[in-house]
């Protein structure tokens, strides 16, 4: 059986693998491999180890006919066609959990950064323009008493809110439907509806999962529709937020700040508006980026495509497949 993983990955997570399949592995740690490389190794190819760059796709998975398992080593999965996956009884897995308070860690980083405008101050003593304590120079805003508001209250919703709630913040969230477990009753996160999120935010949080239809569902209409000194974080995927009106109102002061770890093109393009707009911290998508967690996320990676080429059921396939690989 023959595996292909499209990254440069530490041989001792890919080990447990060379004992079921034949492992390949895309020689770069930060290029992904172009399209027509990555349809000639699916061709013949049991397993796919792929990252969010790569488009799995319907015409891919259809000129892959031996193909089993897809394992995502991410969270989000809107790279890979899951329905023309499941028709073809393709598993589907993801990285779930396992990334879950890093990607939090990272959230609240950005949620400081911002509110603290630390990139302007960092560059003031990298760029030796630091002259002395000023009393009404550079300042950012609290957090304490504060609202925050979260797009997307999933794990990592849950783990930001759990930080943020010990900043001394009052939480709110929208989702599609209320989620009605303990874990964010305990919390205290009150559901609101889009609309009244916006309003309600100081801080928003948008967290949510890509989707088509979610393309610019935060443009200038609904950034105008924020209170005025907002801060606004995207730390999910790119796309969701329009980029160029998030520039506009940082440069007009309605947005006081935002955080970006994500974007809609990524690398971000040297012309982003976002690369000219004030008080806008920007991160090169490291949300999971710690050592601990891209080893548990490769190790559980690893783990489902070795239990599905072994007929197992994964421990993590996507929730829409999760009937096909055996475990609802
Ligand atoms: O963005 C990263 C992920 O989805 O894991």
């Amino acid at each position: 059986m023959r595996v292909f993983v499209t990254r440069r990955i530490p041989e001792e997570f890919l080990e447990p693998l060379r004992a079921h399949a034949e492992v390949e592995v895309w020689p770069e740690a930060d290029v992904p491999p172009p399209p027509d490389v990555l349809r000639t190794k699916a061709m013949d190819a049991e397993g796919l180890i792929t990252l969010l760059t790569e488009r799995v796709d319907r015409s891919l998975l259809a000129s892959a006919p031996k193909l089993r398992v897809v394992a995502n080593l991410a969270v989000g999965y809107n790279n890979v066609d899951v329905a023309a996956a499941c028709e073809r009884g393709v598993v589907v897995t993801y990285t779930p959990d396992v990334l879950t308070e890093a990607t939090a860690d990272l959230v609240l980083l950005l949620v400081l950064g911002a509110a603290r405008r630390v990139r302007e101050a960092i560059a003031l003593v990298e760029e030796n323009r630091w002259r002395g304590w000023a009393p009404f120079d550079g300042l950012g805003v609290d957090l304490a008493g504060k609202t925050l508001g979260i797009w997307g209250m999933g794990r990592i919703g849950a783990a930001v809110a759990r930080r943020a709630r010990s900043f001394g913040m009052d939480i709110v969230y929208h989702n599609r439907r209320p989620r009605e477990d303990p874990t964010v009753r305990e919390l205290g996160a009150r559901y609101v509806s889009f609309p009244e999120l916006l309003a309600l935010s100081d801080v928003l949080v948008v967290l949510v999962p890509y989707a088509p239809e979610l393309r610019h569902r935060i443009g200038a209409e609904e950034i105008r529709a924020m209170k005025s000194g907002a801060i606004l974080i995207v730390a999910s995927r790119g796309g969701i937020v329009d980029e160029a009106a998030v520039a506009e109102a940082l440069a007009t002061g309605h947005l006081f700040a935002a955080g970006f770890d994500v974007y809609e093109v990524e690398p971000l393009p040297e012309d982003s508006p976002l690369r000219r707009a004030p008080r806008v911290l920007l991160l090169p998508h490291i949300g999971s980026a710690t050592e601990e967690t891209r080893a548990a996320m490769a190790r559980l990676a690893v783990d489902n495509v070795v239990r599905v080429l072994r007929g197992l059921p994964p421990q993590t396939p996507v929730p829409e497949c999760a009937d096909l690989a055996g475990k609802s």
